[in-house]
């Protein structure tokens, strides 16, 4: 379980939002929505330990942080010289450590997961030669190589084609059936109705936060006096 703890995102000491406060259950598959510069990755950032909180907290419960993160393609360099199996194997650092050797069974994973998000034939391609779909689908090899109990997805599909896109869908459906706690960043409102059972909607530096079907509002772009929820109130997912 993730519980925010009036948690206050921001950069430099400077507030985005009001206080969050709230739970993520574990095996939870939630949404994060909002207008472009609401704070969604600036949330998600907080809640990796990527930044460190204005005010409040993020707790992390029974064992610590144990986290999957996946940046917005825009914040990843694409021309590193690797190739992606090197990449995918990166996955396995957390549990092994950056410089020991990959043991038999890692491999064994390694190449499972690239034959999961269909890479295994682009296994010694240079990144840089990828396409986008085919460089999501590593960062999504490399997630399941590495294991973690709680995933942290940022716009996983802007700019994917929907044939890749609905493939990692049914990736991240499989994930939470096996029980993972799943936060992802998303636009696609009629997704979100259709896949995710929880949302957390950021808005003019509220939120709402509550099962999928009682927060959307009729057009999430529009403003909330359309939301059901009562504003600033956080409903416990
Ligand atoms: N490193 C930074 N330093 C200061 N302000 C930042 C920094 N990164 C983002 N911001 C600001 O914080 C606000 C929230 O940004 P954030 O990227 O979290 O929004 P978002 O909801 O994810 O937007 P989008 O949908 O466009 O990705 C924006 O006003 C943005 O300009």
């Amino acid at each position: 379980m993730i519980t925010l703890e009036k948690l206050v995102t921001g950069y430099r000491g400077e507030a985005l939002s009001q206080p969050i406060s709230g739970q993520f259950r574990r095996g939870s598959l939630t949404a994060i929505m909002g207008v472009n510069g609401a704070g969604k990755s600036t949330l998600l950032k907080t809640i990796a330990g990527l930044l460190p909180p204005v005010s409040g907290a993020v707790r992390f419960e029974p064992d610590g942080r144990q986290i999957a993160w996946l940046p917005q393609q825009s914040e990843i360099d694409h021309h590193f010289p690797l190739r992606v199996i090197e990449v995918v194997a990166m996955g396995s650092w957390p549990a092994n450590g950056m410089l020991r050797g990959i043991g038999r069974s890692m491999h064994e994973r390694i190449e499972a997961a690239l034959e999961q998000v269909g890479l295994l034939d682009l296994a010694g391609r240079a990144i840089s030669q990828l396409s986008g779909g085919q460089f999501q689908r590593m960062l999504f090899a490399r997630m399941l190589v590495q294991d973690a109990s709680v995933i942290l997805l940022d716009e996983p599909f802007t700019g994917i084609d929907s044939q890749t896109s609905t493939f990692l869908l049914r990736v991240i459906e499989r994930l939470h059936a096996e029980g993972k706690t799943i936060l992802t960043v998303l636009h696609n409102q009629h997704m979100v109705e259709r896949h995710f059972p929880q949302l957390l909607y950021l808005h003019d530096g509220h939120y709402h936060w509550g099962k999928t079907a009682d927060i959307m509002p009729e057009n999430a772009e529009r403003p909330l006096s359309l939301v059901r929820c009562a504003v600033g109130q956080g409903v416990r997912s």
